[in-house]
């Protein structure tokens, strides 16, 4: 539905974006990831064909983002980064100016999402607060009901309730078969909603994963304490891999299938078992290094 194929812009400075390539499928939440000053916001803007590239190309359901830019537009659910307001305007007045623009106006929808966002739809925009002024924002992304959503970092300056709510919405949109491109800087909104991520570093594409296989590489630790040290050797010696092993306590990381630690341990005399678990913030992180593969 979105392909993005060798997209390089590159600014006066020499930053920019290079060479970038991946695609989101019909019905797919397909999440975009990366450190301030990656790319993220740029590969968007030229999606809405708001810039033009120095080469390569994207399309949006067929459709040329650079020279039919007001075909998608029209039909699209876009959140920018940073939203440009009428301030004079209320949020509801601004959301009723929106949908003339576009032609499509869905009271009923509206009104859903205004309660969901609970939004006092009244007030001035000039006298709401920034997390205010995005649920504006979301509300008229999602409100024409659009096919395609583009969400560049949609829940910056949103309480952790109305993160929730927008997680809630994706993941019913996402039921629903809609396609949403999604940029953001929270590892646990992109766990919940995304199905693939695409993760950028220094303008460039460093990997695009299910979230399903970077699941399954996840590390988990035991912290295992024995009853007397000798037990630490039928640790040593059963080929389970083990990060420290000192005194009767021993740290045994497994990835995956746990059958081999079970049987061992059924062989020791445990007195104690503490685990935790790696998150996808840690792959996620691994990534943004710069030693990151
Ligand atoms: N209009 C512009 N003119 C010149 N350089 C720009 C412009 N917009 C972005 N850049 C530069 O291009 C690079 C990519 O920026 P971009 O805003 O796309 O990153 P981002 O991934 O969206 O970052 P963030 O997470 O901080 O929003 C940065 O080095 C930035 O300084």
């Amino acid at each position: 539905m979105i392909e993005v194929k060798s997209l390089t812009k590159i600014y006066p400075s020499g930053k920019g974006i290079f060479d970038v390539s991946f695609d989101v499928k019909k019905g797919e939440v397909f999440g975009f990831l990366g450190p301030n000053g990656a790319g993220k916001t740029t590969t968007i803007r030229n999606l809405m064909g708001f810039t033009n590239p120095t080469s390569g190309s994207a399309t949006i359901n067929g459709l040329d983002c650079r020279t039919e830019a007001a075909t998608i537009q029209e039909k699209l659910g876009y959140v920018p980064g940073e939203i440009a307001f009428f301030d004079n305007m209320t949020g509801l007045q601004f959301l009723k100016f929106i949908a003339d623009m576009r032609g499509v106006y869905d009271s009923n929808r509206q009104s859903k999402l205004i309660e969901w966002f609970e939004l006092e739809s009244d007030r001035k925009i000039r006298k709401m607060s920034k997390g205010m002024k995005q649920k504006v924002g979301l509300i008229a992304a999602f409100m024409h009901d659009p096919e395609v959503i583009i969400l560049d970092e949609p829940t910056s300056g949103l309480d952790p309730l109305m993160q929730k709510r927008f997680v809630e919405l994706i993941v019913e949109e996402r039921n629903r078969g809609k396609t949403i491109l999604m940029s953001s800087h929270m590892f646990d909104e992109v766990d919940k909603t995304c199905e693939r991520v695409a993760i950028i570093r220094d303008g460039k594409i460093v990997a695009v994963e299910d979230i399903k296989t970077l699941k399954a590489s996840l590390e988990k630790s035991f912290f295992i304490t024995f009853a007397n040290k000798a037990e630490i050797d039928k640790i040593k010696n059963s080929g389970l891999e083990f990060k420290t092993a000192d005194d009767n306590k021993v740290e045994i990381i497994v990835t995956g299938d746990y059958s081999h630690l079970l049987t061992t341990l059924s062989n020791c005399q445990v007195t104690d078992i503490d685990t935790s678990v790696q998150t996808l913030e840690h792959i996620f992180m691994r990534y943004y290094s710069k030693e990151g593969k």
